[in-house]
């Protein structure tokens, strides 16, 4: 049996993945929308100067989170990518 304080601290940490799970189901939702609207332009759903900025953003909003640079990068690399496979 674990100690009390873990298993709340466990908790504490199932709730707070769930609302990042909210977070990026939201994003996906957002760049769905997103791509339609590209394609009614007739514009490139995929932007690799977006990109790049993108991710130099993040990485500044994360350090001064206190979050490591690396981490946010490899994150959004991941969101990225997920989002190309919707193209
Ligand atoms: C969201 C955009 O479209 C694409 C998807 C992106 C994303 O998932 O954040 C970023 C850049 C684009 O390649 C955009 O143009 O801003």
């Amino acid at each position: 049996m674990l100690p009390a304080d873990v298993s709340e601290t466990r908790s504490a940490l199932d709730e707070l993945d769930h609302a990042l799970l909210d977070l990026i189901a939201r994003r996906r939702a957002l760049v769905g929308a997103l791509f339609v609207k590209k394609r009614a332009l007739g514009l490139p759903l995929v932007d690799p100067m977006r990109e790049v900025e993108l991710l130099a953003d993040r990485r500044v909003y994360a350090e001064r989170q206190g979050v490591p640079a690396d981490l946010a990068e490899v994150i959004f690399r991941a969101i990225l990518e997920d989002s190309h496979t919707r193209t």
